[in-house]
């Protein structure tokens, strides 16, 4: 057969298309092989008509190209077959791909090959190609048949959809991680701790070893939060999630389950004294100072623990139970740790038991209230009375305030119960006066969590009003811890008290820390001495000296000065001696309810 030219380019003979050409027509069942002329006839259409780039390449240089092919490359047609060589349509970083896969092909590894790549047009832009080739033999020479595909829109889309792809993936792996992770500090929240308390109670259960919760609170952070504001306040945490995660095994769970609680799963113990080593590590790291918004800060924490199996099968019992635990660690002192105990179990019914019946105390009429008298220490008169509450409970009988008030304290009932106790004791003492008895002031005592401006200034005002009371018979006691909770707001708040003209003291003084500086600010009326320095008088010991002290130091600045707690004639004899003013205790009367005081200060009247 001749070879023949279509144009001015070489075309590949008939017998060599005719190869290629035959071969695909073979593969249509039920023809017959075609001749020479007729397949160069095919090839050319199929090549002049294709909507794919056709070419035939040979030492690296085009000998075919059909019209979609240089119209693809933008090139002519004729100078794509005489001038551009094969790698003049490659760029460089397709450069060794092209090469492998002409090497392939040149030795006979492969008569075929399929790729996708990029190539470059005439004036120097890319595209997505995908290629075609299979070996034949042009004039004895090897070669290369090849068809050429435009895939740039479907690459374009390929890359969008998998783009879409990894940043559906990336959104889905980010929802995870916040649906079971802490946002503030990174540790795993109530529900990853949930899930791996699950699995270390598994774990454990098969190898018989324990797993070990440990709950920390930070016993003094509202107070850090509240001073130094809660940007500081989140750094603050973040360092002390940052602090636990070091002080512990990459294979123990550190979880936050929201405000200052953090809890720690250790997954294999074997030993409770093991439990007990990491909550001391904890302990002691927590006892190093943090360094927030430039200042230095310290936190400690208590740390109550539970054990799988011996304190609960499940993740609520144990976490319930370790609650009650690190509760128990806070009563202790704080900066401690605590085991659960099952009487703790006990004591926590009997305490959820007191707080329902609380609830229905102040309806019921269950409460009351008992008075002490106050003695002035010169004349022996009675100068004022403190109203003590007292609950008569149904089965209980009465039940000391000592036992409650924190309680109703914890539960926010105090609010309600000190609103009763205030407008009782005023109306009372509205009554004793409008029955022409001795005109005295009554204390009532404050529980911290009244100190609140917005609530406590419209009560003692509408309390005032209601009764008739005039504000210097009132006295609010307001114990120095209280106070030194949050003294700069302590002191507005006690100035605007003052305003209205009720009497303030300050109780359990000597417990807490207040400072001289913070005395001096304090509107006070009167300082009350705590009864653990007056019953220390009889002992002789430095008491004496203290007590000597702060009536000089009240004195000084010109507050009354009241003991309380006094029990002996001695220590009466003693404060009398230091010019205390007030005494006040069982030897003076121990409290009564307001019907045996109206009956004393009767006596006393007829006395006068
Ligand atoms: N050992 C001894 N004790 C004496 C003596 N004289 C008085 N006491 C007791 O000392 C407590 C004095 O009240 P407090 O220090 O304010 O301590 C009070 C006060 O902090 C709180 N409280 C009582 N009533 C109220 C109230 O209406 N509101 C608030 N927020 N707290 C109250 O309960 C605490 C205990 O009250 P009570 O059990 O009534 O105990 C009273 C009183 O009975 C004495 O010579 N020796």
């Amino acid at each position: 057969m001749t070879a023949r030219h279509a144009g001015p380019y070489p075309l590949p003979t008939i017998r060599q298309t005719h190869w290629w050409i035959s071969m695909a027509y073979k593969a249509i069942p039920g023809t017959a092989p075609v001749t020479g002329v007729e397949a160069e006839h095919i090839f050319r259409s199929l090549a002049d008509n294709s909507a794919v780039g056709v070419y035939i390449a040979a030492n690296a240089r085009f000998r075919f190209v059909n019209p979609r092919m240089a119209q693809m490359f933008g090139y002519d047609r004729d100078e794509m077959m005489s001038s551009v060589g094969v790698f003049d349509i490659v760029p460089d970083e397709a450069r060794s791909l092209v090469e492998h896969h002409r090497q392939r092909r040149l030795s006979g590894e492969a008569t075929e090959v399929r790729y996708e790549r990029q190539a470059r047009r005439k004036d120097g832009t890319l595209f997505d190609i995908e290629v075609f080739g299979s070996r034949m033999t042009l004039r004895g020479q090897a070669a290369t048949i090849g068809v050429i595909l435009d895939v740039t829109e479907r690459k374009r889309i390929e890359r969008a959809a998998q783009h879409a792809d990894a940043a559906s993936r990336a959104y889905a792996r980010q929802l995870e991680y916040n649906a079971t992770h802490d946002a503030l500090t990174g540790l795993a929240n109530r529900t990853l701790l949930a899930d791996r308390l699950n699995g270390a109670i598994a774990g454990a259960r098969r190898n018989g070893r324990m797993v070990a919760v440990l709950l920390h609170d930070l016993d003094n952070f509202k107070v850090i939060n509240d001073s130094l504001g809660h940007v500081a306040g989140d750094l603050l945490l973040a360092s002390v999630a940052r602090r636990m995660r070091e002080a512990v095994r990459t294979s123990d769970t550190v979880a936050r389950l929201g405000g200052d609680e953090f809890v720690i799963v250790m997954p294999d113990v074997a030993r409770q004294e093991d439990a007990a080593a990491v909550a001391e590590k904890v302990l002691h790291l927590m006892t190093q100072p943090f360094y927030i918004a430039s200042q230095k800060v310290y936190v400690r924490t208590s740390i109550g623990i539970s054990l799988y199996p011996r304190d609960g099968a499940d993740p609520q019992t144990l976490l319930k139970n370790v609650d009650l635990a690190m509760y128990r660690a806070k009563q202790a002192g704080r900066g401690r740790l605590s085991f659960f105990t099952e009487e703790m179990n006990a004591a926590n019914r009997a305490r959820q038991r007191m707080e329902v019946e609380l609830h229905h105390a102040l309806e019921r009429g269950e409460f009351q209230l008992h008075y002490q008298p106050k003695q002035d220490a010169g004349c022996g008169a009675i100068t004022g009375a403190e109203a003590l509450l007292r609950w008569n409970h149904p089965r209980r009988g009465m039940v000391s305030p000592a036992e409650f008030i924190p309680l109703a304290e914890e539960t926010g009932l105090i609010t309600m119960i000190g609103a009763w106790v205030l407008r009782e004791a005023c109306a009372q003492n509205r009554r004793w006066q409008l029955a022409g008895l001795p005109e005295l002031a009554v204390a009532v005592n404050l529980s911290a969590c009244q100190l609140q401006r917005d609530e406590l200034l419209p009560l003692v005002r509408s309390v005032l009003d209601e009764t008739g009371l005039a504000p210097h018979f009132l006295e609010l006691e307001i114990t120095e811890t209280a106070i030194m909770k949050d003294a700069d707001l302590a002191v507005p708040l006690l100035e605007e008290l003052k305003g209205i003209g009720v009497g303030l003291s300050l109780d359990d003084f000597g417990t807490g820390y207040s400072s001289l500086n913070y005395l001096r600010r304090f509107p006070l009326d009167c300082l009350k001495i705590d009864r653990s320095f007056v019953s220390e008088i009889d002992a002789g010991g430095s008491e004496g000296a203290i007590i000597t002290a702060m009536i000089a130091m009240a004195r000084g600045l010109r507050l009354r000065v009241i003991a309380e707690g006094v029990e002996t004639p001695e220590q009466t004899a003693f404060l009398r001696n230091q010019q205390c003013h007030e005494l006040q205790g069982y030897h003076i009367a121990r409290p009564m309810p307001a019907d045996a005081l109206e009956a004393l200060l009767r006596r006393e009247r007829a006395a006068a």
